[in-house]
């Protein structure tokens, strides 16, 4: 990522690490590292006696990588990662010898080497990986449990579980599912992925369901999810999909709640355990079921296996061609990409379901894993499922000849300057503005349920925060077209119809950093803000709010755990480092009916062209 715009800075700025040796000084310049990495790097020098200049050059790196998302660093394989990174303008500044670097880092007081090295030292370098001790130390943590749970399975398969399966999951074609199911009760991990409308939380609610008629009644369960607003989709997906089951599989399974990962574990935020529980004090639950892994960081990971107890059910959902958790590390993508370490669960699935075991090396090798890949998609409009999936292959001439393909759900609006004209935006204003009149109409009748539905109708999404394809700009740019059309002066921040985006956690309301709502009227002359899921909204009264945005416009990453009825992208310039093969896919799966991409061939061809690549061992054996 670039650390600055307008060249490198001079000796004087203050981004600059002033007193770092030259080395460090020359790749802080080139934009390689930023200040703040170089003294992190130097402290940790000074704290082990360490002046070599290239071994901390070595870690103001691993502490630059795990800005970027990756868990550790490979120095050699620096090249591909500084143009990852867009080191800047600079004049690339020259990396060590690589013989000679690799022996002072391996020697260094401040670097544990190996697995078994010492446990004190604060970098560790393993397998040419340096890694920070911290990170080092959850992947470890990730790996053994992972692999704790995949090698024991928890007994022989319960007697009626075939039978329960089946019942749940009559159709022929369903046979994944009923994997998936399968595995959930007889293994300690079950890994669920598939793109969107595949099926996963239709098949969480049936595990549920398989779960407590098998092994259960009265197993206790947890739904989460990594953001408040996920969580609170999951809890609805879940709840819909519970209510087409039978009575008896309803009341088996109750309504179970869904929640944040943070306020399963009981996060206490200054103590200094930071969660209520972890290895000494376990989790109730008999079943923990995550939803939107591809979210969630290796450290947050790591808080969640720990807490779990070990005979509990770990069941990950999500779709690893995702973006990745903002946190480091990509660990549903690793566990998927993961060679085979267990050989435990085929076994017990074949006796159970023996029709449907894949017959194909990969799906068989996934499922030693605990992996269960789901592939027929059952919602999507026929464009956009063809558009996600040529992303996600990585096919540039597919992606974009189902772009120009003039389907009735997929849009490629060419801006044919630098920046869309107001003809090429002309469809984007339309909705955005279509959408912002039936928000307001539903906000001034006090119909909290519609205007929180019109919210959802369509959504403006972009990469960036700033700049000219950035969220500010765009935000406002949607607002004065909506304010417009309802000739709308605003007065004051508390308006009917403003949407809403919450930017920070607040328990006293119970609302979290990434819920969205609007402000509508109470009945009584006055204006409550109503957030989250229409049929259950949170209402505040505007004064007891925690800090909102006005959201007419958000990031990729905002949206992700979220859908919409139609959705805009607007793409950067092709030379972005944030326009990844990653972002696209998840705007793309953001839409339900209809996407709108407003961008240039280039740019989409390098979002295609451009997977995220982030380092961790993790997929490596041991
Ligand atoms: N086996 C099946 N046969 C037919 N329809 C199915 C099947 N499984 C799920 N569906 C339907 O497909 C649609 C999408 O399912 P679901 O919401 O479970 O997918 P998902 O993978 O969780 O999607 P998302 O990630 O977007 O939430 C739903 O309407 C659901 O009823």
């Amino acid at each position: 990522m670039r650390e600055w715009a307008g060249g490198p800075p001079t000796d004087g700025d203050a981004r600059l690490a002033i007193r770092a040796p030259d080395l460090l000084r020359r790749h802080n310049t080139a934009g390689t590292v930023s200040a703040a990495d170089v003294h992190v790097a130097r402290r940790l020098g000074r704290l082990t006696g360490e002046a070599d200049e290239r071994v901390l050059l070595a870690v103001a790196l691993a502490v630059r990588a795990v800005r970027g998302g990756s868990v550790c660093v490979r120095l050699d394989e620096l090249d591909a990662l500084a143009a990852e990174w867009d080191a800047g303008p600079g004049p690339a500044a020259e990396l060590p010898e690589p013989d000679a670097w690799h022996a002072a880092v391996t020697t260094s007081p401040l670097v544990a080497v190996g697995v078994d090295g010492p446990a004190d030292r604060p970098a560790r370098w393993v397998d040419g990986r340096l890694y920070l001790d911290r990170y080092w130390r959850d992947e470890q943590l990730v790996r053994r449990e992972v692999d704790a749970r995949l090698a024991a399975p928890l007994a022989a398969p319960p007697p009626r579980l075939g039978e329960t399966v089946r019942r749940l999951f009559p159709a022929p074609a369903d046979a994944r599912q009923r994997l998936a199911t399968a595995a959930a009760v007889t293994s300690r991990l079950t890994v669920l992925t598939g793109g969107p409308g595949t099926g996963k939380t239709t098949t969480v609610a049936r595990m549920l369901a398989a779960l407590q008629a098998t092994v259960g009644p009265g197993l206790r369960t947890a739904l989460a999810a990594p953001t408040g607003k996920a969580a609170a989709r999951l809890h609805e997906s879940v709840r819909a999909e519970l209510a087409r089951l039978g009575p008896a599989d309803q009341a088996a399974v109750g309504s179970p709640e869904a929640m944040t990962i943070h306020r399963l574990l009981g996060w206490r935020p200054g103590s200094s355990t930071r969660f209520r529980h972890h290895a000494r004090h376990h989790l109730p639950h008999d079943v923990v079921v995550v939803d939107e892994t591809s979210m969630v960081s290796l450290p947050l990971m790591a808080r969640l296996l720990e807490a779990l107890r070990p005979d509990a059910r770990l069941v990950l959902v999500g779709d690893p061609d995702q973006l990745a958790s903002v946190e480091a590390g990509a660990v549903l993508g690793d566990l998927v990409a993961r060679p085979a370490v267990a050989d435990a669960l085929p076994g017990a699935l074949r006796a159970v379901l023996p029709g449907d075991l894949p017959a194909d090396g990969p799906a068989l090798g996934a499922l030693r894993n605990g992996v269960v890949r789901l592939e027929t998609v059952h919602r999507f409009e026929a464009g956009i499922a063809a558009l996600a999936e040529a992303v996600r292959a990585g096919d540039v001439d597919a992606a974009l000849g189902v772009l120009r393909a003039g389907l009735p759900d997929v849009e490629l609006v060419e801006p044919r300057g630098e920046w869309p004209s107001d003809a090429d935006v002309a469809g984007l204003r339309a909705d955005a503005v279509a959408a912002g009149e039936r928000v307001l109409a539903a906000a001034r009748a006090g119909d909290e349920r519609a205007a929180l539905a019109a919210l959802e109708e369509h959504r403006l999404l972009l990469a960036h925060r700033r700049g000219p394809a950035g969220v500010a700009h765009w935000a406002e740019q949607v607002e004065d077209w909506v304010t417009e059309a309802a000739h709308l002066t605003p007065e004051g921040p508390w308006y009917l119809g403003r949407p809403l985006l919450v930017t920070a956690n607040d328990r006293g309301t119970g609302l979290y950093n990434g819920d969205t709502g609007v402000l509508v009227a109470d009945g009584a002359g006055g204006v409550v803000a109503v957030l989250g899921d229409p049929d259950e909204p949170v209402r505040v009264r505007p004064h007891r709010l925690p800090p909102v945005e006005t959201v007419h416009a958000m990031t990729v990453h905002r949206a992700q755990g979220s859908q919409f009825a139609t959705v805009s992208l607007v793409l950067p310039e092709p030379a972005s480092p944030l326009l990844t093969r990653e972002l696209l896919y998840t705007a793309v799966t953001r839409a339900r009916r209809k996407v709108r991409v407003v961008g240039s061939e280039e740019a989409v061809r390098a979002a295609v062209a451009r997977p995220v690549r982030r380092a961790s061992g993790l997929m490596h054996p041991q």
